[in-house]
């Protein structure tokens, strides 16, 4: 119902217009159904002017019944794509911390089964939108047959249908119960696809992983359908079985006992059994509605941000004078675990012009500060303040264009997205030389690379290319030169830092290479979270900005 409800809320006019033509397609149904009965009872003549009639409402109700299917069709694919969009959109909008949190196996799980789910069951929605109207046209018909035994139907079909409902809730609890199953399905489908040369290599790990995550999540969603499948299979055979109840105290009960005419009683026992058909996919197609509600009630629980589709493309900041990290704090909790990581609190300074190594031993909150200077993470004590105005969240978005970032899991697109042809084209090829990429991948002029299939210093060289052509104020490099040879790390270190350097940007290197502490004008050293006394930079390098916080 929740499903529905959703479909009406978003488009009422064309769902309006498709319960329009569906009522009429059922109304069509039940005065065809009344034709029949009174044609073979003999109630009516069977001559042209009957035929007649019996063509033209056969042939109302194919057309109704058509557009009510076609107006509800595209309505369902119209949601179906502005929600695929929807989703994708609020994802992009929701803080980094809360989709981390949520973690990606469940957003992959809501981006495919979910959306999957839904749009299954909303493409039911017009079959059994019409076979609900073609059922309460029946229904209404028989009243009109005959009140006393209508009323008797009424109470038949309701002590039914509530045999009916409670099998059949039971099956929707457990599949409800097993979701969960489906996001940790997916988690075993990264492991897969990621970790396949790890599983490959190591037969025992391989062995292990199948036997205590993957068959578990696997057999557990199994048993789960199975066992819900049982509950529907149940309550829909009992729904056949009640109506054959019900036609059969038609048949031998209700001339004994009810004051009906054979007229009526041949009436209402064909209309029954042209009932059979609507009610019986009705009850078929219900399992299916209830795992979209599932689905859409799993998507509510994701906590996403509204989309920001009104809001303005920003342009980047060519310059700043100051960023100030004023006291900023993180702290990392996790379920089910009293550990947690704090880092900072965190005071330093950034200028145009200068190069900071952030340095310090594995886990000691080096990318996390990265996050929390790019405005990726919001912090949770202390604030950023960008040439004297404090960061916000009205403001963070635009705080983040000062902004150009290779992180250490950066991802490589397989076009150079967001960049206008003209930035392009002017300094492309100079770059593709100078990263010495020139033979390897060339850039047509929608900006999409021949290839990314390269190693993985190769696809670092392609994300520093986009991130250089963006050309902002601030950047931010974490443990770029980790994968690349000595050679380029000197090229690196020595030559393309020191370029952006003189072009007056502020440059923050996250680094482990000792080797190139001296090309630092500062060096921030973390430990366990907190700012150390840094090891002293280049001689050339300014007095250390950064304090420690007391
Ligand atoms: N998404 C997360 N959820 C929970 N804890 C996290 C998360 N990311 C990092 N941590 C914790 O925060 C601490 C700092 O992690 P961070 O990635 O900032 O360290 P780092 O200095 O960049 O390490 P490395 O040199 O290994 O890249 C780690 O101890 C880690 O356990």
């Amino acid at each position: 119902m929740k499903l529905v409800l959703f479909l009406i809320q978003r488009a009422k006019g064309r769902f309006a217009l498709a319960t329009l033509f569906g009522l009429l397609g059922g109304a069509m149904s039940a005065a065809l159904i009344a034709v029949i009965s009174n044609a073979l009872s003999g109630a009516t003549p069977t001559g042209p002017g009957g035929m007649l009639t019996f063509a033209v409402l056969a042939t109302l109700g194919l057309v109704t019944r058509f557009f009510s299917q076609v107006v509800l069709n595209s309505l369902h694919q119209g949601e179906l794509q502005r929600l695929r969009l929807q989703l994708g959109r609020q994802i992009l909008a929701t803080p980094l911390r809360r989709l981390e949190e949520a973690g990606p196996h469940r957003l992959q799980s809501a981006l495919s089964n979910d959306i999957q789910a839904m749009s299954s069951s909303m493409g039911l929605i017009p079959v059994i939108f019409i076979d609900l109207t073609v059922v309460l046209g029946c229904l209404g018909y028989m009243a009109w047959l005959s009140s006393s035994s209508f009323l008797g139907t009424v109470v038949f079909l309701l002590v039914g249908g509530l045999i009916y409902w409670i099998p059949q809730e039971r099956g929707v609890s457990i599949v409800r119960q097993a979701h969960g199953q489906q996001s940790l399905l997916f988690k075993c489908f990264r492991g897969i696809t990621d970790g396949i040369k790890e599983l490959k290599l190591n037969q025992a790990r391989r062995a292990a992983f199948i036997k205590e995550s993957f068959e578990p999540t696997t057999s557990a969603l199994h048993h789960a359908h199975v066992r819900a499948s049982r509950y529907y299979a149940a309550a829909t055979n009992w729904g056949t079985f009640i109506f054959l109840v019900f036609i059969g105290l038609m048949i031998y009960a209700a001339p004994h006992v009810l004051d009906v005419s054979a007229k009526e009683l041949m009436g209402y026992t064909l209309t029954a059994l042209y009932l059979q058909q609507p009610l019986t996919t009705l009850m078929r197609n219900v399992p299916v509605l209830s795992q979209g509600n599932i689905a859409l009630e799993h998507l509510k629980k994701l906590t996403l941000s509204p989309p920001d589709t009104s809001a303005p493309l920003l342009q980047a900041p060519r310059s700043f004078e100051r960023l100030e990290v004023a006291g900023i704090t993180h702290t990392y909790f996790r379920d089910n675990d009293d550990s947690r990581f704090t880092l900072g609190p965190i005071h330093l300074e950034l200028v145009p012009g200068e190069i900071v190594f952030i340095i310090g031993g594995n886990g000691s909150g080096k990318t996390t500060l990265a996050k929390l200077l790019t405005g990726l993470y919001t912090p949770e004590a202390g604030e950023l303040r960008i040439d004297g105005r404090p960061v916000t969240d009205e403001n963070r978005e635009q705080y983040q264009q000062y902004f150009s970032a290779v992180f250490s899991d950066f991802h490589l697109f397989d076009s150079l997205l967001g960049l206008a042809p003209a930035e392009r084209a002017q300094r492309l090829q100079g770059y593709l030389e100078r990263l010495q990429l020139d033979k390897k991948v060339s850039i047509n002029e929608a900006g999409v690379l021949s290839t990314t299939d390269l190693s993985l210093g190769q696809r670092k060289r392609l994300a520093l290319l986009a991130s250089w052509l963006e050309d902002r104020p601030i950047y931010l490099f974490d443990e770029w030169a980790a994968d690349q040879d000595p050679a380029f790390k000197n090229v690196f270190y020595l030559e393309l830092l020191q370029e952006l350097k003189r072009a007056g940007k502020s440059v923050v290197v996250i680094s482990h290479d000792n080797h190139y502490f001296h090309v630092a004008d500062r060096i921030i050293q973390l430990d366990s979270g907190r700012l150390l006394e840094a090891p002293s930079a280049s001689p050339k390098a300014e007095p250390l900005r950064a304090t420690v916080a007391s």
